[in-house]
C-alpha cells in the first residue's frame, strides 16, 4: 500500500519525534539533529543512547525515558543517522559514569555509531558500544561477515541496559548485561508484503511479495529473509516453522541460542506495524500456545505489541530471550527478568504488572448453568405441533436468505441474511434434538439461548432481547392461565415487543424489522390468528420499500432505496412459516 497522509519523509521523521515530547513531558527533542532525550537524567549514572534509521517506530525514540534509554538518534527512513548526529546525542546526555551506545547490526549503523564512538573516546569519554544481532532468518553461511541483523531483541537490550543503569550499575556492568542479553536472543519475522517508503517511487516489481505468498524472515527494510512460502500457510504451521528456526539445535546454520524447556524464557511477539490489533492479538496467543505445546516452553514473561516496526509492515516477529543465567557483577546478582520488570517512564514499553514467576490464574471462569432458574411449566404443550411449526418457520426463513442478503447488500452491510440463516439453522438443530421439550417455558428459554448464542450484529441483539422477553412472557402467562395456546403465545409476543421498545426507538415507518414485527404482534394479540398476523407483517414489510430509513446502516445509504428492509423481510418470513 503506497498511500500516505504525509509523503515528505523528512517532515515525517521530525514531526514523529516531536510527538514523543508532546506525550512525555520528561523528554526534549533536538529537531535539527533528530535526537530525543530524557532531560532530567542523573549525571552520576550511566546513560544509554541508541538509534538508527527511522521507520521502525516506536523504536528507538519511544523507548527514551527514565529507566530505559537516555537518548535516541534518528536517521532518515531506513537510513542510519550520521556520526555527527550520534556524536551530538552522546554529548547531549554525557555522564560522569559513562555512556553505553546500543545500535543494531546494520552496516550503516555500525559505521556511523562506531565513528562517533571513536571521536568521543578521543575526548576521554568513558564509553562502550554494543551491536544487537538477533535475527536467525539469515543463517551463518548467508550472513557471512555481516552477521545477524538486529530485530526486536534490540528493545529488550534497551530495557535491561536502561534498568541496570537506573539501578546504579557501572558502565562495564551495563555493557556486560547488554552483551549477555544479545548473546541469548533469537528473533525471526514473517511478512505478507514489502512496505512502501513515503516519498519514494512505488517499489512494486516482479520481486515483490505476491498476493498468495509470504516472506519468512523478511528484514525490517524489505530485505529478503530465508524463503518465500506460497500459498500462504495456516498461521499455526507458520508459527511452528518460525519456532523451529528459533529453537532447532540441529540446524547448525542458525542454532544460535540453545533454549530448553527448563530455561527461564521471555517471549516477545512484535507487530511489524501493519497488522490489526485483532489479528495480532490472535497471533500472539497462538505463539504462546504453540511454544508450550511443541516445546514445553512456558515463558516467564510475555511481551506483545508494536515495539519495532517496518513502517506499516504486514507481518510480525517472534523473539525469544533465554533469561536463565544470573550475572554476578559489582557484588550483585543481576537477573534479566528483574531488569525487564523494572519500571520505566518510556511510553513505548508495554508495561504490565510483573506476575510472580510461574503464577497461574487464580480465578476460574464463572459458569452459567443452562436454565437452572427456569420455572417448570404447570402444563405441557403439543410438542410435535410446535416442533413442526418451528421447523416450517425456520425453513421458510432459510429459503429467504439469498433475497435478504441481496437487500442488505444494497441497504446495509450484507450480513443480515447470513445472520438470520445462522440463527435459523441453530434453532432447527435444537428443535430436532432430544433437548426439545414439551415444557413451553423451558422451550421458549432454550430458543432464546440458541438465538443469543448463534446470532450477532444488530439482528442478533434485537432477536435475543425479543425472545428472552418472549420466554419471560410465556412463563408468566402459562402460570397465570394454566394453558398453552395462541392466547399465551400472543400475549408473550406483546410482552416481548414492549421490552424491545425499551432498547430501540424503532417504530412503524422507520424502515426496520419493526415495520413487520409491530403489525404482526398487534394483529396476533387482537385476533390470535397467525394467518392474519402473517399478512399484516407482509404488508408492513412491503411498505418499507418507500420509507426513508431512520435507523440502522440504511440511513447511510440515502433515499434512493427501493428494496424492502431486509430485517423486515426476515421477520415476515419467520411468521409466514408459522402460518403454513
Ligand atoms: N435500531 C434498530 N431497531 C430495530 N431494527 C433495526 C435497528 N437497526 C437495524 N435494524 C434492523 O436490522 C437489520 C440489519 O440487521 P443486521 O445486518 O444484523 O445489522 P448490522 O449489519 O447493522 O449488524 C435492518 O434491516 C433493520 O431491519
Ligand atoms: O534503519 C536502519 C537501521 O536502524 C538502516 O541502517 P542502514 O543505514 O545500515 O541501512
Amino acid at each position: 500500500m503506497d498511500k500516505h497522509f504525509i509523503n515528505n519523509p523528512e517532515e515525517l521523521v521530525v514531526e514523529s519525534l516531536k510527538s514523543l515530547t508532546a506525550v512525555n513531558h520528561t523528554l526534549s527533542v533536538n529537531e535539527h539533529e533528530k535526537i530525543v532525550y530524557y532531560h532530567d537524567y542523573d549525571k552520576k549514572k550511566v546513560t544509554i543512547i541508541s538509534g538508527g534509521g527511522a521507520g521502525h517506530e516506536p523504536t528507538h525514540a519511544a523507548f527514551v525515558g527514565k529507566g530505559m534509554l537516555t537518548a535516541a538518534v534518528s536517521g532518515s527512513i531506513f537510513a542510519s543517522p550520521s556520526s555527527k548526529q550520534v556524536y551530538t546525542g552522546i554529548e547531549q546526555v554525557k555522564s560522569d559514569a559513562g555512556t553505553l551506545v546500543i545500535c543494531k547490526n546494520y552496516t550503516g549503523d555500525i559505521l556511523h555509531f562506531g565513528m562517533a564512538l571513536e571521536r568521543q573516546k578521543t575526548t576521554g569519554k568513558n564509553i562502550e558500544m554494543v551491536a544487537v544481532a538477533d535475527d536467525v532468518a539469515v543463517g551463518r553461511e548467508k550472513g557471512g561477515k555481516v552477521g545477524r541483523r538486529g530485530l526486536a531483541g534490540t528493545v529488550i537490550v534497551h530495557k535491561v541496559s536502561g534498568a541496570a543503569a537506573e539501578a546504579g550499575a557501572g558502565l562495564q556492568t551495563v555493557a556486560a548485561i547488554a552483551r549477555h542479553a544479545i548473546a541469548n536472543l533469537v528473533s525471526i519475522g514473517a511478512s505478507l508484503a514489502h512496505v512502501h517508503v513515503p516519498g519514494r517511487e512505488d517499489t512494486d516489481n516482479e520481486d515483490s511479495v505476491k498476493h498468495n505468498e509470504l516472506e519468512l524472515g523478511m528484514g525490517i527494510h524489505n530485505e529478503p529473509g530465508c524463503r518465500r512460502i506460497s500459498p500462504i500457510p495456516k498461521i499455526d504451521d507458520l508459527i511452528c516453522d518460525m519456532l523451529k528456526q528459533l529453537l532447532d539445535q540441529n540446524d547448525k546454520d542458525r542454532a544460535y541460542v540453545n533454549i530448553q524447556k527448563s530455561d527461564e524464557v521471555v517471549l516477545l511477539v512484535n507487530n511489524l506495524g501493519g497488522l490489526s490489533v485483532l489479528e495480532f492479538g490472535a497471533i500472539a496467543s497462538k505463539v504462546k500456545e504453540l511454544l508450550e505445546a511443541n516445546y514445553g516452553i512456558k515463558p516467564v514473561r510475555i511481551l506483545a505489541g508494536t515495539l519495532i516496526t517496518s513502517l506499516n509492515g504486514l507481518g510480525f516477529s517472534i523473539t525469544l530471550l533465554r533469561a536463565t543465567d544470573r550475572l554476578n557483577l559489582e557484588g550483585k546478582e543481576w537477573s534479566l527478568v528483574d531488569l525487564l520488570d523494572a519500571p520505566t517512564q518510556a511510553t513505548g514499553w508495554p508495561y504490565t504488572e510483573p506476575a510472580p514467576l510461574n503464577s497461574v490464574n487464580k480465578l476460574s471462569d464463572v459458569e452459567i448453568k443452562d436454565n437452572t432458574d427456569v420455572i417448570k411449566s404447570p402444563v405441557a404443550m403439543n410438542k410435535e405441533a410446535v416442533r413442526n411449526a418451528i421447523i416450517n418457520s425456520m425453513n421458510t426463513l432459510i429459503e429467504q436468505e439469498p433475497i435478504i442478503t441481496k437487500y442488505d447488500t444494497i441497504a446495509g452491510d450484507g450480513d443480515c441474511g447470513t445472520t438470520l440463516k445462522r440463527g435459523a439453522e441453530a434453532v432447527l438443530e435444537y428443535v430436532k434434538s432430544d433437548k426439545f421439550t414439551d415444557d413451553p417455558i423451558l422451550m421458549a428459554r432454550q430458543i432464546a439461548d440458541v438465538v443469543e448464542n448463534n446470532m450477532d450484529g444488530t439482528s442478533g441483539a434485537l432477536y435475543a432481547i425479543f425472545f428472552h422477553s418472549f420466554a419471560k412472557g410465556v412463563s408468566e402467562k402459562v402460570q397465570e392461565l394454566k394453558k398453552v395456546d395462541t392466547e399465551v403465545w400472543a400475549a408473550a409476543c406483546r410482552i416481548a415487543l414492549d421490552t424491545l421498545y425499551r432498547y430501540t426507538p424503532a417504530r412503524v415507518g422507520d424502515r426496520t424489522m419493526c415495520d413487520a414485527l409491530i403489525p404482526f404482534v398487534d394483529e396476533y394479540a387482537k385476533s390470535h390468528d397467525v394467518h392474519k398476523a402473517a399478512k399484516a407483517a407482509e404488508e408492513g414489510t412491503e411498505k418499507t420499500k418507500t420509507m426513508k430509513a431512520k435507523l440502522g446502516r440504511a440511513v447511510y445509504v440515502g433515499d434512493e432505496l427501493t428494496v424492502p428492509d431486509p430485517g423486515a423481510v426476515g421477520v415476515a418470513s419467520i411468521i409466514k412459516g408459522f402460518a403454513k
